[in-house]
């Protein structure tokens, strides 16, 4: 066992609901142990401005340019995670020096792994600073750089859960953690510990995209819109035939890669119901690429808290012999799980141990990755201009 380190993981996902943050102690391996976590939502101005911010980031062409209003709003997402940071430390009677590392995903707003790119907005160096606490971020680079999709990072926590979890005599092998958030991925954990990940299809960004355009709310709060209406066909049809799910290669997903349908296409209660089983369909359909049928889905995300999506996903996965469980049945956190999963990957970036591997991104060898941004780093500048001042 390696040295236990004290981390925090911030998540700001596809779905851009806000912050996510948690609280673990590992080694980066086998040791997890989680702590506390909460979530502070962003208001719904900031959510337009990073609406606005993927707009902008359309035109970039190499990852460190931030055209229109990309980089005040770096720096403005930026202060509204070190703003959770503190109010986490606070609440949980922590100090900045009990935290060795912070694991930060920032936002992504541009996401084309067939051309090698892929950019989270976010400022490390600001964020050490403004904690006074070391940051690691920009995880998802060096995995590109050698040749991997960028995505899903979070195989390697989900494994380590994995471990846990294989005592519990109620669970049956193979299992696949399925996160719907914006974008659905799923990791499956086969035997001698082996991996195989990858986006599964349209999470939640569907359904919000519809239910924001058509009745002004953010989401489909426990699918009862969707609980209302009916599966229209051939909609669904158009989803589910995306070349996406037929492709040789496993493919990571960009949040504009599936584009809502129109008004004229269903009713509000038809399109949110089409939706919620198309994001059910489309995880078990992507399932049929694994090594083996699932025997258990540990679902995880926002999505299922859809209860539409979750009767979806019992019922298909059922007819190929899949037991569909939520996080908490296993006592874990399906909320906090991606934030926990930058946290880890953090502690692993410190220690320098592969964050992705040929079966999670397709990257040519396991990989490290992330940048390391020191809080002290300012302190080391202030006294070496103090040096050069000296007469
Ligand atoms: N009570 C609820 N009922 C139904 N849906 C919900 C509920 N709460 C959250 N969601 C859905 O979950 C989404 C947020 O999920 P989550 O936080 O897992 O996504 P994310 O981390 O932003 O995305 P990603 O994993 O793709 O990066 C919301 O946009 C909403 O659609
Ligand atoms: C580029 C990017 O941010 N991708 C996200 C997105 O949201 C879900 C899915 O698409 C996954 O590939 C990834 O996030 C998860 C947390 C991951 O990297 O594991």
């Amino acid at each position: 066992m390696g040295k236990l380190l004290t981390a925090i993981g911030l998540m700001s996902g596809t779905s851009m609901d806000g912050i996510d943050v948690a609280l673990l102690r590992t080694d980066g391996e086998n040791v997890v142990q989680r702590g506390p976590s909460a979530g502070y939502a962003y208001d719904a101005r900031f959510r337009a401005r990073l609406k606005q911010g993927l707009d902008d980031a359309r035109s970039i062409a190499v990852r460190t340019e931030r055209p229109g209003e990309l980089a005040q709003l770096e720096r403005d997402l930026t202060l509204r995670h070190a703003e959770a940071v503190e109010s986490f430390l606070h609440e949980n009677n922590l100090l900045p020096e009990n935290i060795d590392v912070i694991g930060f995903h920032g936002q992504t707003v541009l996401h084309r792994p067939d051309e090698a790119l892929t950019v989270q907005i976010g400022d490390g160096d600001l964020l050490a600073r403004e904690t006074q606490i070391d940051v690691v971020y920009d995880m998802r680079a060096n995995d590109m750089v050698h040749g991997g999709q960028g995505a899903p990072l979070i195989p390697a926590y989900h494994a380590a859960l994995a471990n846990g979890l294989s005592e519990k005599q109620e669970i049956d092998a193979p299992v696949v953690f399925v996160n719907i958030g914006g974008i659905s991925n799923l990791t499956f954990v086969g035997a001698g510990r082996r991996i195989v990940a990858y986006d599964s299809g349209p999470g939640n960004t569907l359904i919000d995209q519809w239910v924001e355009a058509h009745a002004g709310i953010p989401y489909d709060q426990g699918g009862m819109i969707a609980s209302e209406g009916t599966i229209v066909p051939e909609l669904a049809d158009r989803y589910l035939s995306h070349p996406f799910f037929t492709a040789e290669k496993r493919r990571s997903l960009d949040r504009n890669d599936f584009t809502p349908p129109s008004g004229a296409d269903a009713s509000l209660a038809d399109g949110a119901r089409t939706l919620a089983y198309v994001t059910a369909a489309a995880i078990v359909k992507s399932a049929g690429h694994l090594p083996e049928a699932p025997a258990t889905y540990v679902i995880c995300g926002g999505g299922r808290l859809n209860q539409t999506i979750m009767k979806d996903l019992t019922r298909l996965a059922g007819a190929v012999h899949g037991r569909v469980l939520a996080a908490e049945a296993l006592e874990l956190n399906g909320d906090s799980m991606e934030a926990e999963a930058w946290a880890y990957l953090a502690v692993r970036s410190l220690r320098g141990l592969p964050l992705t591997y040929p079966e999670t991104t397709g990257v040519d060898r396991p990989v490290s990755g992330g940048r390391f941004a020191s809080k002290s780093v300012d302190i080391e500048a202030q006294q070496a201009t103090r040096q050069v001042e000296l007469p």
